[in-house]
């Protein structure tokens, strides 16, 4: 054998030998997945086993279920601190089940959808329980929010931040110390636990005379780096359960995949907790994903012309954006479309990024434009639209983003702007993070889906069965004509003109590949766009992949040819492309949809509503309630809730003043009944009310305080 032909054959043996390589290496990935969705799988068969909602027991061998709806002894003191102090009239879903969990002093992780009132569960039973309890919650302008809503109410709240006064920090620490002075509720951030030990020595001498009434870890996926939120202050939260083993402690999400979940119970010490998983499902909310132009300035016309005819009069929205740049630009297009938008990113100072925060909180200003900066502590229950003007980098990040719409349970928009061309700019991000590009090109299948419901890809990501859609996302709420192209002929046209660059050491991006597929003249009988979708669709099928090049100032893209390339080559794949017919897809807005909707939970709503405000009659003025009626009336469904709530105001009184209580009386016999349901009498129903009033009032003034120092 010449010496040659040995240095040749030594050549293809290595380039095999990394070939094979390559294909472990994904194969090993592959069986993680496999691994971490055959677990997520089981666990939800579990649970369609037992009733939703009930508790399962992560301590393993005794019966996989607890009952935490039955009677207690704090039952009387809990409903009565529901509803005198919080002005509660009645208990969301798994709320009353956790209390008593807590109450009973077991470790708990509570998984509730955002707005679905996750707070209540750890303050009713501070209230209830002896002490202090302690809150790590991970931001600032949470923590105000929380302690200024509870001062409010009553309840001696407090926080030990930065920002926390010498007077106050004296206060905290004397009553943490010897238990002198008012305080139920402390809040911290992680770091004060982490960072502080001082502080930590003053939570002990607490413990140690037994004042330390509960635990609770709020945003607790923070813990885990696979959340999207990972905080490593969170990391070392443990320590509280080291130290403190006998109090009960709470971690309350709003979302956690079950790998998530194992990495917070586990970083959190908890293993025994009760889980109380509800449903991710957020049924107000209409799911939309729409084609983006090419050209900047389209995207932008049909955004402002999406928030025009949805939402003419100033209801809130947020519109999410990729980069700093784009924010800017994007908010002042939309300026001079007459939409009145800021923008909102982590390059601004404080002060200018609080400013914009209030001016849209106070309805002074209707659009945000926010980077992912704008996350985590927005707490606008009305927000009524989020759109996003490129994707997110994952399902659960969009779940979350998205998932800041419709707070307060009202139908509300989630529009999604995809281009192929958006995904390269994503990648080259989240390529270095844990399953960053598998996370990344999930949320693509999602984009790319032009026929499944769209729930179904939240419900199969946070591994929950499927739920009824109503009608609530673009692909459910309107017929259309997609038709089913095979591509397989393109595809390996790709492949082995990817076979050819790569042969010859060169690199093509994404865009420089569609170029080269286009000018060919097999390429012809599919638009830029479609090739554009095939290529990304080949990416996401492990096809092609793509790979990275660091430059000093930026990192590029490519695209190579993947894992299962090899089989296109060989014909043993076919390809096949869903390509929309020409349907109008501006068009497609909640608005027009003839959606079947949610009217089990339109009604819930309603009659949380009817308490709410029966409860409250004379603590609405008359100018929140038009206010209401102004914003529900471009609703869907507004009509219906409208009518309520006029159903109640006829028990206002036409000044700001409170209403005399002997138009009680006149209460509908629905409300009459919701009042016999509850564990007064009426004198002390008017009690509750009267305190509410004040309540209301107090709210009120501290709300108007904020607006001056604005
Ligand atoms: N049982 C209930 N009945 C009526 N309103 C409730 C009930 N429980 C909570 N709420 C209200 O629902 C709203 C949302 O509650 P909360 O802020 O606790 O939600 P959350 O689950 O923490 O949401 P997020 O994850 O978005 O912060 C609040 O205005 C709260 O007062």
């Amino acid at each position: 054998m010449e010496t040659e032909d040995i240095l040749q054959e030594l050549l293809n043996v290595e380039v095999e030998l990394q070939e094979v390589q390559e294909q472990i290496n994904a194969l090993i990935g592959r069986q993680e997945k496999l691994q971490e969705r055959k677990s997520e799988l089981k666990s939800v068969l579990e649970a369609c086993g037992s009733d939703s909602g009930s508790a399962s027991n992560n301590g393993g061998g005794v019966g996989a279920v607890e009952d935490y709806s039955g009677t207690f002894d704090w039952d009387a003191e809990a409903e009565d601190v529901r509803l005198n102090v919080f002005g509660i009239s009645s208990y969301r879903a798994n709320q009353r089940e956790i209390i008593n969990a807590i109450m009973s002093g077991r470790d708990v992780l509570v998984i509730m959808a955002a707005g679905g009132g996750k707070s209540l569960c750890y303050q009713l039973p501070a209230i209830l329980r002896d002490g202090i309890a302690l809150v790590v919650s991970p931001l600032l302008s949470l923590i105000q929010d929380q302690v200024m809503g509870l001062t409010a109410l009553g309840i001696p709240a407090y926080m030990l931040t930065s920002t926390t006064s010498k007077e106050d920090e004296k206060f905290i620490y004397k009553a943490l110390e010897k238990g002198e002075g008012e305080l139920k509720i402390l809040y911290v951030t992680p770091e004060k636990v982490s960072k502080s030990k001082r502080f930590v020595s003053k939570l002990e001498k607490c413990h140690h005379s037994g004042r330390l009434s509960l635990i609770a870890i709020d945003e607790a996926h923070c813990c885990s780096q696979w959340g999207h939120d990972f905080r490593p202050d969170y990391k070392n939260l443990g320590i509280l359960k080291t130290q403190f083993p006998d109090v009960p402690t709470v971690a309350l999400t709003a979302t956690a995949t079950w790998k998530v979940q194992i990495d917070l119970m586990e970083m959190l010490r908890i293993p025994k907790c009760v889980k109380f998983v509800s449903t991710v499902n957020r049924p107000n909310l209409f799911y939309m994903v729409r084609e983006k132009p090419s050209v900047g300035k389209l995207v932008i016309d049909e955004i402002a012309e999406f928030i025009r005819g949805s939402y003419p009069n100033n209801e809130s929205g947020i519109v999410y954006c990729f980069s700093r740049k784009e924010c800017e630009q994007v908010a002042k297009e939309l300026r001079d479309r007459g939409i009145s938008a800021d923008y909102y990113h982590a390059d601004m100072d404080v002060k200018a990024r609080e400013r914009v925060h209030m001016r849209w909180s106070n309805g002074k200003l209707q659009v945000i434009v926010g980077t992912v900066a704008f996350g985590m502590g927005i707490n606008k229950p009305d927000v009524r639209f989020v759109i996003h003007h490129s994707l997110s980098k994952s399902m659960e990040t969009y779940y979350q983003e998205s998932g800041r719409a419709g707070r307060d349970g009202l139908p509300s928009e989630c529009l999604l702007f995809f281009r192929p061309g958006d995904v390269p700019r994503q990648s080259s991000m989240v390529f270095y993070e844990n399953s960053g590009l598998q996370n990344l090109y999930d949320i693509v299948r999602y984009c790319q889906e032009k026929r499944e419901c769209r729930r179904k890809a939240f419900f199969r990501h946070f591994a929950e069965p499927y739920q009824d859609c109503n009608g609530m996302c673009d692909n459910c709420a309107f017929s259309s004509e997609v038709k089913e192209v095979d591509v397989t002929r393109h595809a390996k046209s790709i492949v082995s003109t990817l076979h050819d660059v790569q042969q010859n050491d060169q690199k093509l991006t994404m865009l420089q590949l569609v170029d080269k597929m286009k000018r060919k003249e097999l390429g012809s009988d599919i638009k830029k766009e479609e090739m554009e979708h095939l290529v990304i669709q080949l990416i996401v099928k492990r096809i092609l992949k793509e790979e990275f090049q660091h430059t000093a100032y930026a990192t590029n893209a490519y695209v190579a040819i993947g894992l299962l390339g090899k089989q296109v080559l060989q014909g043993k794949s076919v390809i096949k492309l869903d390509i929309s017919g020409g349907q109008n897809r501006k068009a497609r807005t909640m608005k027009s949809a003839k959606c079947t909707l949610m009217s089990s939970d339109i009604e819930n709503k309603l009659d949380e509503l009817r308490k709410e405000l029966a409860f409250i009659h004379g603590g609405i003025f008359p100018h929140s309630l038009e206010k209401i009626i102004g914003k529900l009336k471009t609703q869907k469904y507004g009509e219906r809730i409208l009518e309520e709530i006029k159903k109640c105001s006829k028990f206002e009184q036409s000044d700001n003043d409170l209403m005399s209580e002997n138009t009680a009386a006149k209460r509908t016999s629905e409300e009459t009944k919701a009042w016999d349901n509850g564990v007064k009498g009426e004198g002390q129903i008017n009690e509750n009310r009267a305190a509410k009033r004040q309540k209301t009032k107090k709210a009120l003034v501290l709300i108007d305080t904020s607006e001056d120092e604005e």
